[in-house]
């Protein structure tokens, strides 16, 4: 079922603090959303209006269709929220967990273990349910995080800044599991880590001082990068100045250490453009080097 979430000229103060305003966007279900933003852009402000727990100081969210800022009865039954942090019960077993959570959620009896077998099934901890979840890892628990978000079956996801904490190898699975779910359902993440959505999402929304900056594919946001990452040999170069420190940086090359910098022009004479990433394209464009 195709579902869409309406952003109508949404804004948010707190006292005299604006953090955004007149945010626009429509979001559809059948591939996942990228939320990118630096730390302190409003990604949580803005997934706690999508998510019913804060109401915006102007504007509106509909959900298709229907206001879910007046009316936020709907959204509340259809959304799967993965928050940063995991709620921890540490004497529960993962079964009772999430027994727990399907409770608050007011799903009927008749469903929940049928239900809560198949999770565990679907984010690998099958034959774990009568473990106390303080003898999980770290990434263990996120995974019981991911099977409460998807008890009774969400057709929208919103997941903050969900690989914290988790090793690479269970950031990787992570993802997976998310862009798996984003086939049939509306999967937001938000996330200040470009590698977490870069090779999943299929549209990106980037946030930063108070306004959408870009929103897109991200292979649009690539190509309108090209032009714009140099690479040459570290020796050529001096010191890099504090100014474009966040813009250059270090990659082995197969004769030595090469420098990549971001720039419209350098003055090197044996720098070449290079086909810039997407984590060179979000940061050349937050430093207003790749204009967008
Ligand atoms: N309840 C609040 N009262 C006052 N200011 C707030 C409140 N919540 C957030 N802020 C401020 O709003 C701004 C945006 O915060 P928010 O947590 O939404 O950013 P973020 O992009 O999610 O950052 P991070 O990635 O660090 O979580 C910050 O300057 C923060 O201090």
């Amino acid at each position: 079922m195709q579902v869409e979430i309406q952003l109508d000229n949404l804004g948010m103060k707190f006292g005299q603090i604006q953090i955004f305003s007149e945010l626009n966007a429509t979001l559809k279900s059948g591939g996942l959303i990228g939320l990118l933003g630096p730390n302190g852009a409003g990604k949580s402000t803005l997934i706690k209006i999508l998510t019913t727990l804060v109401k915006p100081t102007s504007g509106d969210v509909r959900f298709d269709g229907q206001s879910i800022v007046r009316k936020p009865g709907r959204m509340r039954q259809v959304l799967g929220y993965l928050p940063q942090q995991v709620p921890f019960y540490p004497n529960l077993t993962a079964d009772e967990y999430l027994a727990y959570i399907a409770n608050i959620k007011g799903m009927s009896h008749r469903d929940v273990q049928t239900q809560i077998h198949a999770l565990l099934e679907k984010v690998n901890l099958e034959n774990t349910g009568n473990k106390q979840l303080k003898d999980f890892s770290g990434g263990m628990q996120q995974r019981i995080g991911i099977a409460a978000t998807l008890l009774n079956d969400p057709l929208v996801i919103i997941a903050d800044e969900p690989s914290t904490g988790l090793d690479p190898e269970e950031r990787v699975a992570l993802r997976n599991l998310l862009a798996e779910l984003a086939r049939e359902r509306l999967v937001i993440i938000s996330t200040h880590i470009v590698s977490d959505i870069e090779a999943i999402a299929d549209d990106l929304l980037i946030l930063n001082q108070g306004h959408f900056m870009y929103h897109g594919s991200p292979n649009e946001l690539l190509r309108r990068s090209d032009g714009y990452v140099w690479e040459y040999p570290m020796s050529e170069r001096g010191q890099v100045s504090n100014d474009e420190a966040s813009l250059v940086s270090l990659v082995q090359g197969i004769d030595g250490i090469n420098v990549r910098q971001i720039a419209a022009q350098v003055g090197q004479s044996d720098a070449h453009l290079v086909v810039p990433t997407l984590e060179e394209a979000y940061i050349g464009a937050l430093n207003g080097v790749i204009p967008l």
